[in-house]
């Protein structure tokens, strides 16, 4: 982690109508960072992450991602960042090698660089065997690495993961956590969304969001200080339950 700020809001707020999703939010986040992005559901973590990726214009406040605007740059914002959501990753009816091809070209990469790429992260990853075999065949844990690969395949500068682990065991997030300590290890940002705990652990910073605005921010430990916690679950229940709004 370096002190070269990537992401920068200055009370940013996304008003839906008269309801107010998020709320006036400021935060820096830095080169090679793991920023963890906690809220109950309905929080407003997915809207605030959406403007910021350049795909939702804010209602007011300021945010500069890798140094673009956020009104006026979103297509330079859109080539210097990767996304992985739970919802959405990969075709599962393409296989591991025509998904990393399919998603690389998006990015802009070359036929060769394509080539060598592929062959590169399926080594990586271990999954010569299942290089041929449809994405819907493999197991939950390995797709949402594969996903999280095809998403740094362009080195981007930020990489904004939502919910990259639902619905695996903690042995499996452990594995899929080694990739994003070696993504940041190399100068990418993380951005990740999560209900996991053990996750929130992972992380460099923390930023706890409750009723669309920030209510806490610091290091996993700083927060657990300052909570008088024991571990995060704690953190996050004391801060979750002061919440008005209502999940979905
Ligand atoms: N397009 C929209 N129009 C109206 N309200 C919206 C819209 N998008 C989101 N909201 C509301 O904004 C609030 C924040 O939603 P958001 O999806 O950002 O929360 P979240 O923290 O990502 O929750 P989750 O963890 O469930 O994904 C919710 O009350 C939601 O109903």
């Amino acid at each position: 982690m370096t002190n070269e700020i990537v992401i920068q809001t200055n009370k940013l707020t996304k008003r839906f109508g008269d309801f107010v999703a998020a709320n006036e939010i400021s935060f820096e986040v830095y080169r090679g960072e793991i920023f963890g992005f906690l809220g109950a559901n309905g929080a407003g973590k997915t809207t605030a992450m959406r403007m910021l990726c350049g795909l939702s214009k804010p209602s007011s406040g300021t945010a500069t991602i890798a140094g673009f605007d956020i009104y006026r740059q979103t297509e330079e914002i859109k080539k210097n960042i990767g996304y992985m959501s739970q919802k959405f990753s990969l075709y599962e009816d393409l296989t591991v090698t025509e998904n990393i091809r399919f998603f690389g070209g998006i990015y802009g990469l070359s036929d060769k660089q394509l080539k060598e790429k592929s062959q590169a992260l399926i080594n990586t990853l271990g999954m010569q065997h299942e290089a041929k075999k449809m994405v819907g065949s493999l197991p939950l844990g390995w797709k949402q690495k594969l996903a999280f690969s095809v998403a740094i395949l362009h080195n981007p500068g930020i990489v904004f993961l939502d919910e990259p682990t639902g619905g695996v065991d903690p042995v499996t997030r452990r594995q899929f956590w080694d990739l994003i300590y070696d993504a940041a290890d190399r100068g990418i940002t993380v951005f990740v969304t999560t209900h996991y705990m053990d996750e929130a652990e992972y992380c460099n910073r923390i930023s706890m969001m409750v009723d669309g605005e920030i209510k806490a921010l610091d290091t996993p430990a700083g927060l657990k200080t300052k909570y008088s916690a024991s571990s995060m679950d704690e953190v996050f229940y004391k801060l979750a339950r002061e919440a008005k709004r209502k999940s979905d």
